[in-house]
């Protein structure tokens, strides 16, 4: 601990952080289950007990496995450990103390201690300890997935028109208006996840006659399975799947003979199968004498729709102990080191207002403490709540610019004031960071939301700011996007002829080339310039008349990844943009991915010799990119956006924040709900258990699980508390809620005798047995 101090700056005593010292300093074969609030350093201690184990214990990186949830906190994990790694190796060998040790010291290999996202880590494991001979998995993409589901499980078949099927998706997805094909694909994958998640029987399930549609789901999932495995591909699931298959069956002894330490973070999103990977691992880890960490927050389980199980951490010491004998110490990390002390008041305050929730949170968890260090300005919760979404959108902006450009904000609490200002020195707007439910720019109807008039009043004010929102719009409508497919399509396909004569063609794909058909055109008259001598009229042209020279080499097979890369040297916005460049990649993954599973690769076959080559290429790309592309089937994954740019406020659902922290944080509470409108409910206050709780309801009923025990609405509406919960405790310094004016104040019914209603919200205190706990006005917090 006295080399971390001197090389990490970092102070870590039995009595000032007593749970991170535990944590750390448990000896080796202690098996640990740290249940730790937000801010309180997990990923430090995940990072320090590994350092520990080997400089301390003297054990051999290559036995260490440790993982967390998604990659960026893998990424973040991995590089605290060999940087700490490095930086404590440099100062033992300098240390005249350790001379004797020199050659372990410089012995050691960070790399070898087997780190990543559980997904990533069965895809190597798999891939180094496969028999010889047998080919490596080729893991296929969410979106790949999801294209060949449409394509196999739906078009094939044709049970994208089974009327049994049709209902059932639409009743389980509570969706009332019917759902197009991408979106059908999409909730079959999901019941397919939760199939392999939550280990369900799925001939039980389909044989269950509960729904004539599901014995249609069953077969679209399986005929799905069958393509997958035909072609020896995997997608996250089933990688996950076949992984804790090869360790049940033996076939990975090599690598299991040698882990001796599991540590795994973020264990609150943990699903059944992933359970039992874990424990399989940990059985091998107890045997070789090591032991099991698991470190996670019960409140911050935000990921129940991908089939997160937030009961497996709770009851953790009981499940474990069942399986495997052994009995872990709880250790409690609550001192929160990130934020001040009124914002920790506040989170504090937040998860206890509902008394409900309480039954649904580890036992006896201790309350948040705040044990930031150096001196901090308690600048109250700040409010900004307004009449209309436009006046809200204009006034945070124009704060906004205050903060970062024009010297600052002053606010005044009793008699003290404030300046809100971003460091001129180390800071810039990327301190800032605005949360939403959904990024989503426009409603439905086409009216916009708040990421879009932000968007709009920043960038249109003397000093625009930028925004990163790449998720704000459907891939398929950024003007860019439609401009670049629809110049692929006239390019490939002119006058629509392969087009037309594809059968099944689903109609929302239809309309939508009909529109990047049309976006092209007017792209080409508006981009006369020439780029390779040619102008991009020219260039289409080319293709179209099939009049190489110019336009494409002369070659058999063209790689449509080449015509992408040509046309968007007509299009800078793909070239220069932050958000145009996750767009054209979110483009050229699609492309080479659907390589991986269409006939022809991704490529249009030109043969003097074999001319029907070429119309069965253009179908085949038709059907494996551009059908995927344009019905929703493809969306922006959010390992995309793992850099953020540092110079633009980055607006986020709040799930993407997860485990991030800024200065000055904006949580949108109530910029959608002008009344109590029923369809809103379930994003503020449930009436209902929906989508998620349906599916867990309909699925668990065959698995080892069981049904769920607390009622749906319960579970929608600790979901929701526990969304703000994280929302809430990821700013540094500042928090700024936003919302309308009928939030705060409720608003004026219609009618001869006005009657003031008030807006049931979970973000702005309301417990769900009507009690409103922030109350009228929020006159908790200081407004601006
Ligand atoms: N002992 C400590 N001394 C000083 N700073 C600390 C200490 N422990 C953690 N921190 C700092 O507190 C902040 C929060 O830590 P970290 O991000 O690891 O928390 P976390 O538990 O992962 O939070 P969350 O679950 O909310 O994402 C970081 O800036 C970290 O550097």
């Amino acid at each position: 601990m006295a080399a971390v101090q001197s090389s990490l700056d970092r102070t870590i005593t039995p009595d000032g952080n007593q749970g991170q010292y535990e944590a750390i300093e448990s000896a080796l074969d202690r098996s640990l289950f740290i249940v730790a609030g937000p801010g309180s350093g997990k990923t430090m201690v995940m990072a320090l007990r590994v350092l520990k184990l080997i400089y301390v214990d003297k054990i051999d990186s290559s036995t260490i496995l440790a993982t967390t949830f998604t990659k960026k906190a893998a990424a973040e994990l991995r590089s605290r450990i060999l940087g700490w790694g490095d930086r404590l190796r440099e100062a033992f060998i300098e240390n005249p103390a350790y001379t004797d040790q020199l050659e372990a010291l410089q012995s050691i290999d960070f790399n070898q201690i087997v780190t990543g996202t559980i997904d990533s880590i069965s895809e190597n494991i798999l891939q180094e300890y496969r028999e010889p001979g047998s080919p490596a998995p080729v893991i296929i993409e969410d979106f790949i997935a999801n294209a060949m589901m449409v394509r196999y499980g739906l078009l094939r078949g044709h049970r994208y028109q089974n009327e049994d099927l049709k209902q059932y998706l639409k009743n389980l997805s509570g969706n009332t208006r019917g759902l197009n094909t991408g979106g059908m694909a999409g909730i079959l994958l999901e019941i397919r996840d939760r199939i392999c998640h939550d280990q369900v029987d799925i001939d039980a399930f389909c044989e269950s006659g509960e729904d004539p549609g599901i014995e249609v789901a069953c077969e679209a999932i399986r005929a799905y399975m069958r393509e997958l495995e035909e072609r020896l591909l995997y997608d996250y699931s089933q990688l996950e799947q076949e992984f804790y298959q090869k360790l049940l069956d033996g076939g990975l002894t090599e690598f299991t003979d040698k882990i001796r330490f599991v540590l795994v973070d973020e264990y609150q999103d943990t699903n059944l199968l992933q359970e039992h990977i874990y424990f399989e691992l940990a059985c091998h880890a107890l045997q070789n004498g090591g032991s099991v960490t698991v470190v996670g927050d019960d409140d911050q389980s935000i990921y129940r729709f991908r089939g997160a199980t937030v009961d497996l951490f709770t009851h953790f010491p009981a499940r474990i102990q069942e399986a495997l004998g052994v009995q872990p110490a709880t250790i409690t990390l609550s001192k929160n080191y990130r934020s001040t002390h009124t914002i920790v008041d506040c989170v504090e305050h937040y998860v206890a207002c509902d008394e409900n929730f309480q039954q649904a949170r580890v036992a006896e968890k201790p309350a948040i403490q705040h044990a930031r260090i150096g001196t901090q300005e308690n600048i109250p919760i700040l409010g900004m709540f307004r009449e209309d979404i436009d006046t809200l959108a204009e006034d945070l902006s124009a704060f906004l610019r205050d903060v970062v450009d024009n010297g600052g904000v002053e606010i005044t609490q009793n008699v003290t004031t404030y300046t809100l200002r971003i460091d001129a020195d180390h800071g810039s707007s990327a301190d800032i960071c605005v949360l939403c439910s959904s990024p989503q720019e426009v409603k439905a109807n086409g009216d916009p939301r708040l990421p879009y008039l932000l968007r709009h009043y920043l960038h249109t004010s003397p000093n625009p700011i930028d925004v990163f929102n790449p998720r704000g719009q459907q891939l398929k409508d950024i003007p860019e996007v439609q401009a670049l497919c629809g110049l692929m399509l006239e390019c490939i396909d002119p006058g629509c002829l392969v087009q037309n004569g594809i059968r099944n063609l689903p109609n929302d794909a239809q309309d939508t080339f009909s529109t990047w058909r049309e976006a092209a055109h007017t792209y080409i008259q508006q981009h006369t310039e020439k780029h390779g001598e040619i102008t991009l009229e020219e260039f289409v042209q080319g293709w179209q008349t099939r009049t190489p020279r110019k336009a494409f080499e002369q070659k058999r097979e063209v790689p449509l990844l080449d015509l992408v890369y040509r046309l968007v040297t007509w299009i800078p916005a793909m070239q220069d943009d932050v958000e145009g460049l996750v767009y054209l990649e979110v483009i050229t993954r699609t492309v080479t991915q659907s390589a991986v599973f269409t006939s022809f690769g991704s490529e249009i076959i030109f043969d003097a010799n074999a001319p029907d080559l070429e119309g069965k290429s253009i179908k085949d790309a038709i059907r494996g990119i551009f059908i995927p592309l344009a019905t929703g089937a493809i969306d922006i994954n959010e390992d995309l956006l793992e850099t953020i740019p540092n110079n633009r406020i980055p607006i986020m659902s709040i799930h993407q924040a997860k485990g991030l922290e800024y200065p000055l944080v904006i949580v949108d509470v109530g910029s959608d709900f002008k009344t109590d409108h029923h369809t809103q409910a379930f994003k503020r206050y449930p009436k209902e258990g929906g989508k998620t709780c349906r599916m867990e309801d309909e699925l668990r009923a065959f698995s080892p699980l069981l049904v769920p025990q607390r009622p749906g609405v319960d579970r929608a509406f600790d979901d929701l508390i526990r969304q703000y919960f994280v929302a809430f405790s990821r700013p540094q310094d500042v928090l700024l809620l936003v919302g309308l004016n009928s939030v705060k104040d409720g608003y004026l019914t219609r009618g001869r005798r006005p009657n003031r209603k008030f807006i049931p919200n979970v973000a702005t205190g309301w417990d769900r047995n009507d009690t409103w706990h922030w109350g009228q006005g929020l006159p908790n917090i200081v407004h601006l």
